[in-house]
């Protein structure tokens, strides 16, 4: 994407944001957010000070939804995000629609996302519906411990498909885990295939060797180094 120079008006998309008046760090609709800056194709003026009260500076700005069933842990991921903490206790699920601020360097810029986290309950989507549009990103969150989260991604989809621009940035996200290491394979790509034997391996040498002296192997820790250093692992 450009850096454009100038700022442009506002998204020519009707935006379920852009009737916002002042600007506030996390809001929800109805309240006083820090939108209306943000064009359709999320260039802002350069290093212009966002609106926001933590008064960051950002040179692009970018509207990301957190999508999925209910109880995937969308609200946790912004969480774990934005604060670097894990929403422990009881389950609190999201009603209508939330969003949170963070600003991050990306080779030499300020990326500016605004993170919606929306609600999974089937009563609330024709709210986060209106939202979809606008975005120029989604993150579409399944519980790798629960199949029906999974079994529903192809209705997501369908959804996303039917209400986001054509060219929205989509990913989709296993979380939650079992409490054993965990990666993805494909046998077709390649992906992570030689990482997952050798890792088994490593681990295997380091419980028969036993040596006293040397830190103990941790499968996981190993397996994310591996996969950020290499740039991930096709065979
Ligand atoms: N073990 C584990 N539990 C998680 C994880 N992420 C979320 N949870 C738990 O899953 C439950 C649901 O998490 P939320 O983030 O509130 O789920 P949500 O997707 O926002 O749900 P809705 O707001 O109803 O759409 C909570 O009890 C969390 O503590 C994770 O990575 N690991
Ligand atoms: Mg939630």
């Amino acid at each position: 994407m450009s850096r454009k120079k100038t700022v442009k008006g506002k998204s020519s998309t009707s935006s379920p944001t852009a009737a916002a008046s002042k600007s506030k760090e996390n809001g929800k609709p109805g309240e006083s957010i820090s939108t209306p800056e943000i064009t359709s194709n999320g260039t802002v003026h350069p290093s212009r000070p966002s609106l926001s009260n933590s008064s960051e500076f950002y040179d692009l700005a970018f509207k990301v939804m957190l999508v999925g069933d209910s109880g995937v842990g969308k609200t946790c991921l912004l969480v774990r995000f934005k604060d670097g903490a894990f929403l422990a206790g009881s389950f609190i699920s999201t009603v209508g629609i939330d969003f949170r601020n963070k600003v991050l360097n990306i080779d030499g810029m300020k990326v500016k996302l605004q993170i919606w986290d929306t609600a999974g309950q089937e009563r609330f989507r024709s709210v986060t519906h209106a939202y979809y549009r606008d975005a120029h990103a989604l993150l579409l969150l399944y519980d790798v411990t629960n199949k029906t989260s999974f079994d529903n991604i192809q209705a997501w989809l369908t959804e996303i498909h039917e209400y986001t621009q054509q060219d929205v940035v989509l990913m989709l996200l296993g979380n939650k885990d079992f409490g054993v290491p965990f990666m993805e394979t494909s046998a077709k790509s390649g992906l992570n295939v030689e990482l997952a034997f050798t890792a088994v391996a490593k681990e295997l040498k380091h419980r028969s060797m036993k040596d006293p002296n040397e830190p103990k192997f941790k499968l996981q820790d190993y397996v994310n180094k591996e996969m950020q250093t290499s740039g991930c692992c096709h065979s």
